[in-house]
């Protein structure tokens, strides 16, 4: 995990130039006063916030049996499970937009399949009780216990093929999931579509410093972890403490504008995003502090709060990217200032269903360096064209 040691050892050794961190927004709370999405956006907090406490107590203690590998080989734990089915729970009984139209419509990562077979019948039985203790510690929902059968059918509120009309809720429940088993940092990320556009997105993130994690981060012995990040359709961007410690605070994307005073971020994980082409991408905009590199769409909140300027992924040949890994991080950086879009410099399009539809790469930053970091991807992307064109016609 990048830690505030970390972040203050790369204050010393890379020249940052000051950026627009946390600006106080001169009211507390849900940016709610301009937003048709208030209802929408308080029950997502309130689901987000319910889901990352059962995420927390299982990360405190996570057993090797609680966590399973899909068919794809990719892991599962009990927490993402349990994440899932609480944030299906409380959206079905406690948003009163869905509740009024009598409709639901999630999209969400994970399905109750592995779980009904004998063996996942333990597996189970540990979700269920977890989401009962969670609910009950959380003791705002009054005395209700949920039913193994209830949780399996909340997991499978999830089953939404979205598309490009009506609402449809679209869920991480745990966002990072490798990060999460390492002990790292992980995001419940909760998004809503309307119509094919992300109108609402929080992003829980128990593990993310309230400190930056920026090269240019405060010089801070503040150690506290946890932040929510929630931003709704022309009512801008909040983060808060999780543990309410900090009021809520506006936040804006950096407003660095020479690339080489640019921090950029990326995933942990390089199986998930090509870090030689990102290299050669920091290279061609002369950027000298080194990639910050965590899991998840915390990636998207720390470069709303402005502890980076630029975020780059690009996934290996034949990856498929999912609309719920980004669904609430690209409204939480397009409201507080940024841009999202693809390497042909097109903005996402999460209208086509569970996949996003896109050319290679998804690509964040300013409105100043958004030319700059395109052009700098389209060189570095033919320059490796190149050197594999050049490597076949060798071997011919
Ligand atoms: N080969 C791959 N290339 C790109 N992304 C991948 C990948 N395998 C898994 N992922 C996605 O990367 C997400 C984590 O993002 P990051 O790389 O930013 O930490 C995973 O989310 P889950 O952990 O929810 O499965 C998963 O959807
Ligand atoms: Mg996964
Ligand atoms: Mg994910
Ligand atoms: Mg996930």
């Amino acid at each position: 995990m990048v830690n505030e040691n970390t972040a203050q050892e790369g204050a010393l050794k890379f020249a940052v130039a000051p950026n627009s961190k946390m600006r106080s927004s001169g009211h507390e709370g849900v940016p709610s006063s301009a937003s048709s999405y208030k209802d929408d956006l308080a029950v997502a907090i309130r689901a987000v916030n319910l889901a990352s406490q059962l995420c927390q107590a299982v990360q405190r203690n996570l057993l090797s049996k609680e966590t399973q590998s899909k068919a794809d080989k990719s892991p599962v734990t009990v927490a993402d499970y349990g994440s899932q089915a609480l944030v299906s729970w409380v959206l079905q009984r406690e948003s009163p937009v869905d509740r009024a139209a009598g409709s639901f419509s999630m999209v969400a990562e994970e399905d109750s399949e592995d779980l009904r077979t004998e063996d996942g019948l333990p597996m189970l039985e540990r979700i269920t009780q977890l989401v009962n203790e969670t609910i009950a510690a959380d003791g705002t929902f009054g005395p209700v216990t949920l039913s193994k059968d209830d949780v399996l059918t909340a997991i499978d509120g999830g089953s939404s093929p979205g598309g490009p009309e009506g609402r449809h809720w679209v869920l991480d429940p745990i966002d990072g999931t490798r990060g999460f088993v390492r002990g790292d940092q992980y995001a419940v990320a909760l998004g809503l579509l309307e119509n094919g556009e992300v109108v609402v997105g929080v992003l829980g993130c128990p593990n993310l410093p309230l400190a930056s994690i920026g090269p240019n981060g405060p010089v801070s012995s503040d150690n506290s972890v946890g932040c929510l990040f929630a931003a709704s359709k022309g009512a801008g961007t909040i983060t808060h403490a999780m543990d309410g410690s900090r009021p809520a605070q506006r936040v804006f994307v950096s407003e660095v504008s020479d690339s080489k005073w640019a921090a950029f971020c990326e995933s942990y994980e390089a199986a998930h995003s090509r870090q030689d082409l990102t290299a050669n991408i920091a290279r061609i905009l002369g950027v000298s502090a080194p990639p910050i590199r965590i899991d998840s769409q915390c990636k998207y909140g720390a470069m709303a709060r402005g502890d980076a300027v630029i975020y780059l992924r690009f996934p290996h040949a034949g990856y498929r990217e999912k609309i719920w890994d980004h669904a609430a991080g690209s409204i939480v950086i397009t409201e507080a200032g940024g841009e999202v879009f693809d390497a042909a410099g097109k903005p996402l399009d999460f209208s086509k269903g569970r996949f996003l539809d896109l050319e290679h790469g998804i690509i964040a930053t300013n409105s100043h360096l958004k030319d700059a970091v395109l052009a700098a991807v389209q060189t570095a992307i033919k320059e490796q064209q190149n050197v594999t064109k050049g490597e076949s016609s060798s071997h011919l």
